[in-house]
């Protein structure tokens, strides 16, 4: 890899141009839809999400599925939202397990599941959800090699692809009785995102049942375990600052949102859980005085940037009070969600039920860690998690 300097770009053996100053990045995020694509980029996890799903989606089809999904992650959506995130966060801290080792990452992802399953699905009825919460990670947890197999029709009868292929069917049809059910119950029966959905119209356009689960099958893929890792860093820091742990506690019981907010974005800044936003060109461009050809790609660098001590100095330290005040961190040097018209759709969503998980946590807890030193990153599938699930001890707290 060729790399010129800290906030320079550099240009990677495989064609891919690594930016990390805010000028290129801000260059990635405001390039042309029609020419800096996300979607190609995302071209391997076709098969995890459909070529209907806005992930995968350029130019206008994907313009045209985001207008359409849009609606149903406003603030007037989210607020609708917010009660039954909360009882969900509320039911799952109750079920930790207290003055005792246990992965926080294990009952993360849990959560986080449960909330897509019935905030984002609407599934209410019970057989339906032990049956998604098994076939949603056989789906999500595959190995780089068999994802890439799955483009290949040769590899599709043997057996991890077979295996992999029965489940997908069994998700898809899943979803198809959920979008009938919810069609049949007519609008205005429930607030969850499908229901929004079906709602959405757009100039007399609206999303079909196979678009339908198509964006539902990348709400899932993009949303849970992503989330699910944000919230394990935050509780393994947690764990290790009893300052920070004190300070937000105090914001907690005091309903001081901004404070637990900042908490939040402190901690993604620290662990960007992707540490990588791309685009592929169309067309030859020049960034930072290197010329990238058509065909290559251009990535902004998310762990690089956020440890910019321009925009954060001493980058080491913890302190969510950059997040505090009048001038927050611009959208060039923080953006674990990505950037321009591809910045993630889920973002508010994912912000929302970090905040309220980590409320009643810090209201429930004493969170304490089992070993001084912090756990290392290790990259589970597309994200970077603590290589050991996030170790933590939780005590009741007793006043
Ligand atoms: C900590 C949690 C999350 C992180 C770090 C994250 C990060 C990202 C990033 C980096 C992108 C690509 C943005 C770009 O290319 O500029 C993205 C896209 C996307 N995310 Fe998220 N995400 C999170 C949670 C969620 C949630 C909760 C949902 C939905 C419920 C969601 C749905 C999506 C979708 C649909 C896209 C594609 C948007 C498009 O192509 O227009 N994400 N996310």
């Amino acid at each position: 890899m060729r790399t010129r300097n800290r906030n320079g770009p550099g240009l990677s053996s495989r064609g891919t141009l690594i930016v990390n100053g805010p000028d290129h990045v801000k260059q990635v995020f405001a390039g042309s839809p029609d020419t800096w694509h996300a979607g190609e980029c995302y071209e391997i996890i076709t098969p995890l999400v459909s070529e209907l799903s806005m992930l995968v989606q350029d130019r206008q089809e994907h313009a045209r599925s985001r207008k359409l999904v849009t609606p149903a992650f406003t603030s007037a959506a989210l607020r609708s939202y917010e009660p039954m995130i909360g009882t969900l966060a509320e039911d799952e801290v109750r079920q930790w397990p207290t003055g005792r080792t246990f992965r926080v990452q294990d009952r993360m992802q849990r959560v986080t599941l449960e909330i897509i399953l019935r905030v984002v699905f609407g599934v209410t009825d019970p057989a339906r959800l032990t049956r998604l919460h098994a076939l949603v990670p056989a789906l999500t947890d595959v190995s780089p090699v068999v994802l890439m197999g799955l483009h290949r029709r040769s590899l599709r009868p043997l057996p991890p692809w077979r295996t992999w292929l029965a489940s997908r069917r069994e998700f898809v049809a899943v979803l198809r009785a959920q979008i009938a059910e919810h069609r049949q119950a007519g609008p205005g029966a429930r607030s969850d995102v499908l229901s929004r959905l079906l709602k959405a119209e757009v100039d007399g356009d609206r999303l079909s049942d196979d678009e339908l689960v198509g964006q539902l099958m990348t709400l899932v893929m993009a949303g849970y375990e992503t989330t699910a890792t944000a919230m394990t860093w935050l509780v393994h820091d947690l764990a290790r600052m009893p300052d920070v742990q004190d300070r937000a506690r105090r914001a907690a019981s005091e309903g001081d949102t901004a404070y637990l907010d900042a908490v939040v974005k402190e901690c993604m800044r620290i662990h960007p859980v992707l540490a990588l936003v791309s685009r592929g060109l169309s067309e030859e461009a020049e960034i930072g005085g290197v010329r990238v050809a058509a065909g290559e790609s251009v990535a902004a660098s998310v762990s690089l940037a956020h440890f910019n001590p321009a925009h954060f100095p001493e980058p080491d330290r913890f302190r969510p009070e950059r997040f505090l005040g009048d001038a927050p961190p611009p959208a060039t040097a923080w953006f674990p969600f990505g950037g321009g018209v591809r910045r993630c759709i889920g973002a508010a969503f994912s912000l929302l039920e970090s905040r309220l998980l980590l409320r009643r946590i810090l209201l429930t807890f004493e969170l304490t860690a089992p070993t001084a030193g912090p756990e290392r990153a290790k990259a589970r599938t597309v994200v970077t998690a603590p290589h050991r699930g996030g170790r933590v001890i939780a005590t009741p707290r007793t006043s």
